[in-house]
């Protein structure tokens, strides 16, 4: 990346930039990136808030919104020709069998090949990708990862579509590293693995806010309290990113080929007792101390789910919260503890357990429908 300090000169492009994670990235970039002169903002669907940023927002920063398809290698290319940096966080988020795994597949490993492809074609030197804890686990077995970091060795076992997508892509994005882009220069390339990320724009909190709204203020334990799952702010999702675009070319030999868990001070909690954190002060109660149902009866309901998505899909589509994956996750304890990225790049959350928390509050309780 060229020198820059005074005037702008740098463009980023950011996949899947009108996403929940997407937005934040989009408006940490602007806000902390002083060498920005573009950004371009990739997605399937662009957003009316983008509409707003580039008329108001983004100060002296251009930026362009591109309708594309990760899919589409010629889109990808086009859209990158003449970027520094491209943060790739387009992705098929589906743990309900919304999509077929076929177009999982498609959108998260084809789109991501397309990416490095485009890179390699256009010269951009720097990639930033988006994995997930998912990659890791929680596995099929429903072994424990208790306060794990990048070292720790785990029976990484994927049969579900989501996270089999998310770790090829991982996967080909670190194998990258190294190649020749156009211009002869070697492209850098990082992962960063969030754990369950929340924060405004959070859908299914929002599901989950909703169903207490249904059931007059209520919610029901089905996970038990000592299950901890591992979550992470948006707002430091995002800042992690744009520390990495930052420091990549500095540090290119450190973090070159390197994956980082993606992580801040939120505490460790069920996933469900975690929610409550935010749909309590909301008027959501959670109630039991113990799951009121016994977890074989959960384990068939969710079965039972199952063959009845399979049965209707010519007719529609069921897509409940509840099937045997989100079963699977929610009861297993999966929790990161570690300070690589602090190490390697400095990081450090911006935003502090505090005020993640009393953001997504106020976001929960401006939502529309909200009980206030
Ligand atoms: N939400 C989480 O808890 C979580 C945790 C870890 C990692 N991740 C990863 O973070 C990334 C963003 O997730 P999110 O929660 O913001 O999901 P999201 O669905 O809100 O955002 C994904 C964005 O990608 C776009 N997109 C999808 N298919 C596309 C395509 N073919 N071409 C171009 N754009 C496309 C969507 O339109 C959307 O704007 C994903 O890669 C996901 O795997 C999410
Ligand atoms: C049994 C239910 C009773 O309340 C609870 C079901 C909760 C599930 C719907 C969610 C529990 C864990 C979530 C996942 C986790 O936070 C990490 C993820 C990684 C990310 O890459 C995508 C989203 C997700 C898979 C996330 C999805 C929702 C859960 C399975």
């Amino acid at each position: 990346m060229a020198d820059s300090a005074q005037v702008p000169t740098l463009v980023y492009l950011v996949t899947g930039g009108c996403g929940f994670l997407g937005e934040h990235i989009v408006r940490m970039l602007l806000e902390r990136e002083p060498r920005l002169r573009e950004l371009r903002v990739f997605d399937l669907h662009l957003s009316s808030w983008l509409e707003e940023l580039k008329t108001e927002g983004a100060g002296p920063v251009q930026v362009t919104a591109i309708q594309g398809d990760v899919t589409q290698a010629h889109e990808v290319a086009a859209a990158m020709a003449g970027s520094h940096v491209v943060i790739h966080t387009a992705g098929l988020v589906d743990v309900f069998g919304k999509a077929s795994p076929k177009t999982i597949h498609k959108v998260n490993v084809q789109g991501t090949r397309n990416v490095i492809d485009a890179c390699v074609q256009t010269g951009t030197r720097f990639l930033v990708y988006t994995s997930s804890m998912e990659v890791v686990g929680p596995n099929t077995k429903g072994h424990p990862f208790y306060r794990g970091n990048e070292d720790t060795p785990y029976e990484a076992v994927h049969r579900h579509p989501y996270p089999c997508s998310k770790a090829l892509a991982e996967q080909l994005v670190l194998e990258a590293n190294g190649r020749k882009v156009n211009g002869g220069l070697p492209l850098v390339t990082c992962a960063l693995r969030p754990t369950g990320i929340y924060g405004e724009g959070h859908q299914v909190m929002r599901d989950f806010y909703h169903q207490g709204l249904r059931f007059g203020g209520r919610l029901f334990r089905a996970v038990p309290a000592s299950v901890e799952h591992g979550r992470v702010y948006v707002g430091n999702v995002a800042w992690m990113h744009v520390l990495v675009a930052q420091e990549l070319e500095q540090r290119a030999a450190l973090m070159g080929g390197q994956v980082y868990f993606c992580y801040d001070k939120s505490p460790y909690k069920s996933y469900e007792d975690f929610n409550m954190e935010f749909l309590n002060p909301c008027g959501i109660r959670l109630i039991g101390t113990h799951p009121l149902l016994p977890y074989w009866l959960l384990a068939l309901l969710a079965a039972l789910n199952a063959l009845l998505q399979w049965l209707l899909r010519p007719l529609v589509l069921y897509t409940p919260l509840l099937n045997p994956y989100t079963l699977a996750v929610a009861n297993t304890t999966f929790t990161v503890s570690t300070n690589k990225a602090q190490r390697h790049f400095g990081y450090k959350p911006l935003f502090s357990w505090e005020e993640s928390r009393a953001r997504t509050i106020h976001w929960v309780q401006t939502m529309e429908g909200s009980a206030r």
